[in-house]
C-alpha cells in the first residue's frame, strides 16, 4: 500500500507532488500465448522456498519475493515470475511502434534465455508436479511448435510469398489464441478478418492501404504544429491548428519507419474510425506524408487525470463524476464487443470544462459476447486478478481497472505502486481485492461501489452496465468543478496548452 501522507480525500486540498514513478509504472506486459509448460516445481520444506525453476526466474523470485510469500501463495509467486520474464519494455522511443494489438516487444538477453528455455524443453517435465506454468487449454505444444509472439511477428517486411504464407499460418496461430472468437460469430467479424489479412500484406501493400484511408490532404500544408504535448510509444503529440477551419487539434505524428508492426496500425485506425462517443478521445482524421503518418484526434486541454490525481485531492463527489465518465465510454465499447484493457488514470484525458474522455486503444480487444481472452496486456498495477492468473477473461477487466482508477483518485496512485512491476503481479495474484486505505471513510455508497469494482470472483463483479446505475454515480457533481482541480494541477506542473 501506498502508505502517503497529506493525500487523499480527507488530506489537505491540495498536497505537494508527489513523485510518482511514470516509467516504472508505464510498464507494460505482453506474453506470448499457448505456452504451456510443466516444470518440476517443488517448496522446499525447510526454507519454504521454490525449487526446479530455471535459474534466472528463481533469481528474480528469490531476490523480489520472500520465502514466505513463496511458501504462502506459490502459484501467485510463479504466476508473477513467469509474466516478469515476459515482460515488454515499451522504450518510450521513436522506434516503437504505433499502438498494437499485440505489444511490441523488445527481446532482452534475459526473455531470450528465457525463450531458449521454454523451447528447448530445458525444464524437464513433472512427473509429480502439480505447479504447472500456463493454463492454456490447449494440448501441451512442445519444443519449436510452440508458437510466441516473437516467433511469429516478422520484424521485417515479407517480400515473397511464401515467406507471406508462412507468416500467414503464424499469425493465425497468434490471432486464433489472441481473439478466441468462434468462427461463426458475425456480431464484429470484420475487424478480426482485417487483423488477419493485414498480416499477409507487404510493407508497399500496407502503405497502398494507408492511402485509401487517409485523407489526401497534405498535413504539413493544412496543419500548423504549435506545441509538443509529449512523446509516447508510438510517436510525438502536439498541438495544432487546423487551417481548414482554424480549429486546435491533437496530432500524432507516427514515423512509420519506425513501426515493425505496420499492419497493426492499419487495425487501429480502423478502430478510431469506427468509434464515435462524447466520453472518447475521438479520431478526427489521418494523413500520410511520404513515412509519416499523422493521426488527428480531439484536443483535450485540460490534461491527463494522472495530472489532477497527483497533485490535488478530489471529492467523492468528483470522483463519481469522473467514474460516471468513464463508464459511459466502458459501456460503449463493450456494447461494441470491445474491451479496453488498460484503463487508468494516464488513459482518461480531461478538458478545461471538465470533460472526461477515455483514450488509447492500443490494447483495445474485440470480443464478441461472453468471449474470453487470454493474452496478458495492460499495465500491471492496474491488471485484474484473472489477467495476472492467466486465466480466461473478459470485458469485466475494465471494471477492475476502472476500480484501481477510483483508488488512484482517493489515493493519488494505484495500490503497490511502489512495488517492483513483478512484487505488483505477484501481490495482485496473492492478494486479490487491494486494501483501500482509509476506507472507513468513504460514504457507504462509495464503499460499495468499490466493492463491486474490485470482486476478484468475475461473476461477482458488476458489469459496467449495471455501475452506471449504482447509487454513487448520484452524488455526482458537475464536470465543470473538475476545471479548478485541472487548473491548479497544471499550474503545479507548469503545463500549458496554449
Ligand atoms: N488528444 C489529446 N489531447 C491532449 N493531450 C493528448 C492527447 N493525446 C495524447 N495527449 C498527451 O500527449 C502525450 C503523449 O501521448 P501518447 O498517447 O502518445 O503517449 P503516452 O500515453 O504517454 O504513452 P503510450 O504511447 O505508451 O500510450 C501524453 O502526455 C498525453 O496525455
Amino acid at each position: 500500500m501506498s502508505g502517503r501522507s497529506g493525500r487523499g480525500v480527507f488530506g489537505k486540498l491540495f498536497s505537494k507532488k508527489h513523485n510518482r514513478d511514470r516509467e516504472e509504472r508505464a510498464t507494460d506486459i505482453g506474453m506470448p500465448t499457448n505456452v504451456k509448460q510443466h516444470l518440476h516445481v517443488s517448496k522446499n520444506s525447510e526454507t519454504g522456498m521454490l525449487e526446479g525453476l530455471p535459474p534466472t526466474w528463481l533469481r528474480l523470485l528469490n531476490t523480489q519475493i520472500t520465502p514466505a510469500e513463496q511458501n504462502e501463495y506459490p502459484d501467485a509467486a510463479i504466476q508473477a515470475v513467469k509474466f516478469h520474464m515476459y515482460t515488454i519494455k515499451k522504450e518510450k522511443a521513436q522506434d516503437e511502434p504505433f499502438k498494437p494489438f499485440v505489444t511490441q516487444e523488445v527481446i532482452t538477453e534475459e526473455d531470450k534465455e528465457i525463450e531458449k528455455l521454454l523451447d528447448h524443453k530445458n525444464a524437464h517435465q513433472s512427473q509429480d508436479s502439480d505447479l504447472s506454468i500456463g493454463q492454456s487449454s490447449e494440448e501441451e505444444i512442445t519444443g519449436n511448435d510452440v508458437p510466441s509472439e516473437r516467433q511469429t511477428m516478422p520484424a521485417t517486411p515479407i517480400k515473397n510469398s511464401i515467406k507471406k504464407k508462412e507468416a500467414m499460418m503464424d499469425m493465425t496461430a497468434v490471432m486464433q489464441d489472441l481473439t478466441l472468437i468462434g468462427e461463426d460469430n458475425d456480431e464484429s467479424p470484420m475487424l478480426r478478418k482485417k487483423e488477419m489479412s493485414y498480416s499477409t500484406l507487404s510493407d508497399e501493400e500496407i502503405y497502398e492501404e494507408l492511402k485509401k484511408i487517409c485523407n489526401p490532404d497534405d498535413p504539413y500544408v493544412r496543419f500548423e504544429r504549435i506545441k509538443k504535448l509529449g512523446a509516447g510509444a508510438s510517436g510525438v503529440v502536439f498541438i495544432a491548428i487546423d487551417s481548414k477551419d482554424n480549429s486546435r487539434v491533437a496530432i500524432k505524428d507516427i514515423d512509420l519507419t519506425k513501426q515493425s508492426k505496420k499492419e497493426l496500425i492499419l487495425n487501429e485506425i480502423n478502430v478510431l474510425k469506427g468509434f464515435h462517443h462524447k466520453n472518447l478521445v475521438n479520431f478526427l482524421d489521418a494523413f500520410l506524408s511520404y513515412d509519416h503518418l499523422w493521426v488527428a484526434m480531439e484536443l483535450l486541454d485540460g490534461g491527463s487525470l494522472t495530472d489532477v490525481v497527483t497533485e490535488v485531492v478530489m471529492k467523492e463527489g468528483q470522483i463519481a463524476a469522473v467514474c460516471h465518465e468513464t463508464l459511459q465510454a466502458i459501456a460503449f465499447l463493450h456494447s461494441k464487443g470491445t474491451i479496453h484493457r488498460d484503463i487508468k488514470s494516464d488513459n482518461v484525458l480531461l478538458g478545461m470544462d471538465g470533460t472526461v474522455k477515455v483514450t488509447d486503444f492500443g490494447f483495445c480487444a474485440n470480443i464478441v459476447g461472453d468471449e474470453k481472452r487470454q493474452t496478458m496486456v495492460g499495465t500491471p498495477y492496474w491488471m485484474a486478478p484473472e489477467v495476472v492468473t492467466r486465466k480466461q477473461y473478459g470485458k469485466k477487466v475494465d471494471v477492475w481497472s476502472l476500480g484501481i482508477m477510483a483508488i488512484e483518485m482517493i489515493e493519488g496512485e494505484p495500490p503497490y505502486m511502489k512495488e517492483t512491476p513483478l512484487r505488483a503481479l505477484y501481490l495482485i495474484a496473492a492478494m486479490g481485492r487491494p486494501k483501500i486505505p482509509r476506507w472507513e471513510k468513504l460514504s457507504p455508497q462509495f464503499q460499495d461501489f468499490l466493492d463491486k469494482c474490485l470482486q476478484v470472483d468475475v461473476d461477482l463483479r458488476a458489469s459496467a452496465e449495471e455501475l452506471l446505475k449504482h447509487p454513487f454515480l448520484d452524488c455526482a457533481m458537475e464536470l465543470r468543478t473538475l476545471t479548478p482541480l485541472i487548473k491548479a494541477a497544471q499550474k503545479i506542473l507548469h503545463k500549458s496548452y496554449d
